[in-house]
């Protein structure tokens, strides 16, 4: 019996609902919660990960395509697509393409990957809350001054985890999970 695909959306928040700012024209996070990157690597790492250019374009290049996963990148532009797939990542020209990409992916098991992880930006996540399942979001009791803002999950998505935290630098955050039916 094949286990089916679940699709996540995972996103770290300020209490504003800001998730992104523009630093020297560059997409940046407003923030530096270090604890959340090993959370998103730890959650993300061996699964397929689909993202937006500009998101693509603001990973640090040492992390260009994240290792350990299939980066799928969203674009429609064919030059951009050659550039994209030189460059490690699998283009695909919508968040159904992409999917569609997943679920012909086989593991090492055989197996489709069970969980496929939508990582940004705004844009995508608007597209894909309508289709996801589960929502992991880091939620960081602090408002940020920025220009990208995360998805509205509607009155169907109920929380399901919540872990608090204190981070180094003393900026409170929880590691929280929503899901819908
Ligand atoms: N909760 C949650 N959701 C998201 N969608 C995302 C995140 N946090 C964080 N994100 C970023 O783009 C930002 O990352 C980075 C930013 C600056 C330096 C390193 C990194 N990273 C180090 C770890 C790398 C890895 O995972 O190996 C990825 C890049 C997406």
């Amino acid at each position: 019996m094949l286990t089916p695909m679940r699709l996540n959306l995972i996103y770290a928040r300020a209490a504003n609902g800001v998730i992104g700012c523009t630093r020297d024209g560059q997409p940046a996070m407003p923030w530096h919660l270090p604890e959340d990157l090993a959370h998103f690597r730890r959650l993300t790492h061996g699964c397929p990960v689909i993202m937006g250019r500009t998101t693509w374009a603001s990973l640090p290049p040492r992390f260009r395509p994240l290792p350990g996963r299939v980066n799928l990148v969203l674009t429609r532009d064919a030059a951009r697509a050659r550039a994209l797939q030189a460059a490690g990542a699998v283009p695909v020209a919508s968040l159904e393409a992409a999917l569609e990409h997943c679920r012909a992916l086989r593991g090492a098991d055989g197996q489709p990957p069970a969980e496929v992880w939508v990582i940004g930006g705004a844009q995508v996540y608007a597209q894909a809350e309508p289709l996801a399942q589960r929502a992991v979001v880091t939620e960081i009791e602090r408002a940020f001054d920025g220009d990208a803002y995360a998805p509205v999950l509607g009155p169907d998505w109920h929380e399901t985890a919540r872990e608090t935290h204190l981070s180094a630098e003393g900026l409170p955050f929880a590691f929280v999970t929503y899901e819908r039916a």
